[in-house]
């Protein structure tokens, strides 16, 4: 963690650097990986999915491909063109699940329209569906089986994350987080509530947002929408979690160029908070570091062997 700057009075907000937690967490899946191979099981497959030609998604699948083979895994990738269809998908995934050295299955998202993203994802083996996007693996976690459970890796990350900033106890914590996607929003509600958070689930219709992230120690913004959360919105003190990932034009930089920015107003939210992500640079790297994670643990519990806690 470092600090930034601030032109007010009180201490600078600590920079919470994703990438170096997301660094410690590879090394550790590095390690694990070395000692589950030794003790005889196999090393960790993942497998990818990708339909389409999404630029975005192109970009995050050759990392998490790369990523996999740097950590010693076994990485396959299924790179298919935008025309193919949902059975064609459903008939890839299924091998998939068949597959002995397979034991992580990520079908990129978004998918192109014509195919119905939640039969894909109903369809991989919820051992195997190291996104934690399952209803099983879903269900487990809102059951308090998350020691079962494969859990939805920006989630699981921005837990980490908020754990490195506070310490292990969050019990009694008021959190606010905004956006109830299933992907985030109410995966990192369910993972806050069982750290004994009491947890507000804010969104669209929510009336007086500002008022509501007002009584925040731990705010998660995962909405969508460009610095909406104001450095007045923030209670002093509080630790804040920018899920964004908004690309907004740029014209300081130059005709036609863009920047990404956070769902947080990142320099006056900075002035009040005592700990912050930047964007980029803060969740998004932790995502890729829990897939990995996820990818390992599935593989340890396939072959009945220890598995290591994140
Ligand atoms: N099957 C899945 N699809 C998608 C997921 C997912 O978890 N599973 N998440 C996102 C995309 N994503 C990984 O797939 C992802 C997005 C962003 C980052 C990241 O490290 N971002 C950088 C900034 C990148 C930039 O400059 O554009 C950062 O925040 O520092 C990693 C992974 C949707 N699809």
């Amino acid at each position: 963690m470092t600090h930034g700057q601030s032109s007010s009075a009180k201490a600078p907000a600590a920079v919470i650097d994703g990438k170096a937690v997301a660094a410690e967490i590879t090394d550790k899946v590095a390690a694990e990986t070395g000692r589950l191979i030794a003790a005889g099981g196999v090393a960790p497959g993942l497998a990818v999915v990708l339909v389409g030609d999404d630029a975005a998604s192109q970009v995050y699948v050759g990392a998490k491909g790369r990523k996999a083979k740097e950590l010693g895994f076994h990485s396959v990738q299924h790179t298919l063109p935008l025309s193919t269809s949902e059975a064609e998908v459903l008939a890839i995934v299924d091998q998939l699940n068949r597959d002995p050295s397979i034991h992580g299955i990520l079908v990129q998202l978004p998918l192109p329209r014509h195919i119905d993203t939640s039969k894909v994802i109903e369809a991989i083996d919820p051992a195997k569906d190291v996104d934690g996007f399952h209803p099983i693996n879903v269900g487990r976690l809102a059951i308090g089986e998350r020691d079962r459970a494969l859990v939805s890796c920006t989630p699981a990350g921005c837990l980490l994350l908020i754990q490195r900033v506070l310490g292990g106890n969050l019990a009694g914590k008021d959190a606010l987080v905004i956006g109830r996607s299933n992907i985030v929003g109410k995966p990192m509600a369910q993972l806050l509530l069982q750290e004994s958070c009491t947890v507000t689930v804010a969104h669209s219709r929510s009336r007086d947002l500002p008022a509501l992230a007002r009584k925040a120690d731990i705010i998660v913004a995962a909405v969508g929408r460009p610095e909406m959360v104001r450095g007045d919105w923030v209670k002093p003190g509080a630790v804040i979690i920018d899920v964004g990932m908004n690309r907004i034009p740029a014209p300081e930089r130059g005709e036609g160029k863009t920047r990404l920015v956070g769902d947080v107003a990142y320099a006056e939210a900075a002035a009040i908070a005592s700990a912050i992500t930047p964007v980029p640079g803060g969740v998004g790297p932790m995502t890729i570091a829990m897939l990995m994670a996820n990818t390992l643990v599935a593989a340890c519990r396939a072959a009945g062997q220890p598995e290591p806690t994140f």
